[in-house]
């Protein structure tokens, strides 16, 4: 599933690029205002910070929300609290683009992570091109030069990669590879299965000073909750904010 997710992303990359030759996108990526600092914006701090995720729909959750106006639920996400912004921009499965992340660059000053699966560095500039500060990097998506390879050119750009692991060894890889910012995804991108429980079992695997982020399957307070008490510096939300009131939700997340 993941394989198949990450060749499909890489060939509409590709599909894209032939209207849009490289040096092209290069040349709009390095035109953009310098990229935001992710890592101030989600650093330790005495509350948890939320990535509020803008994704309409998933391969395990099926159709989530029409979000017509993504740009709109991006300043709502503002108003409420959120310290960084994720904007799917896979078409084919959850049902985002490039220009839902460029209507939200222009929308709020938050840092925005282009959340995709991202495999070459045409994806890297086309993320820059579209005003992204973060880009994610799945572990189990990637040899160990590729990741390497896109970790080194998404920092070149003044951007900071979110590496995301499933398991202690995927863990040792993002420290291996100097990552700054970790994620944790309870879903197993291979099966959809969730583990709710994984972050807190290898919490202990990431690297000193390395931002902590849970991600996946915070439905609520107490989910939030349960990531902090196992050490969640920042939590990625998603479904819970586009099916429910993102503010109350927030609200309620940031009080935890
Ligand atoms: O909707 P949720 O369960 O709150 O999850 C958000 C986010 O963690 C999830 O969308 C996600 C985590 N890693 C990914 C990689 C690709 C696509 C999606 C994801």
């Amino acid at each position: 599933m993941l394989a198949e997710l990450t060749a499909n992303a890489v060939a509409d990359a590709e599909a894209r690029r032939v209207d849009r030759p490289m040096a092209e996108v290069e040349a709009a990526a390095l035109a953009r205002p310098d990229a935001l600092d992710a890592l101030a914006a989600l650093a330790p701090a005495a509350h948890v910070k939320v990535i509020a995720e803008i994704k309409r729909s998933s391969p395990s959750r099926g159709s989530l929300a029409a979000i017509d106006d993504p740009a709109a639920l991006a300043r709502t996400y503002e108003l409420g609290g959120a310290s960084a912004i994720s904007v799917l921009t896979e078409g084919r499965k959850f049902g985002g683009s490039l220009a839902d992340l460029e209507s939200v660059r222009a929308a709020v000053s938050l840092p925005i992570l282009r959340k995709d699966f991202i495999a070459t560095a045409y994806q890297v500039f086309e993320a820059r091109a579209a005003g992204a500060d973060m880009v994610l990097l799945i572990v189990a998506a990637l040899d160990d030069a590729t990741l390497a390879e896109l970790y080194g050119l998404i920092t070149e750009l003044g951007m900071t990669p979110l590496v995301e692991t499933h398991s202690a060894e995927e863990l040792d890889r993002a420290a291996r590879i100097g990552a700054k910012l970790i994620g944790v995804n309870a879903r197993d991108l291979t099966t959809f299965e969730l583990d709710r429980d994984l972050f807190g079992r290898i919490v202990d695997r990431f690297p000193e000073g390395a931002i902590k982020v849970a991600e996946s399957a915070v439905l609520s307070a107490a989910d939030v909750a349960h990531y902090r008490a196992a050490g969640a510096d920042a939590v990625l939300v998603g479904e819970a904010l586009v099916t429910g009131d993102p503010i109350s939700n927030l609200s309620a997340f940031l009080a935890v």
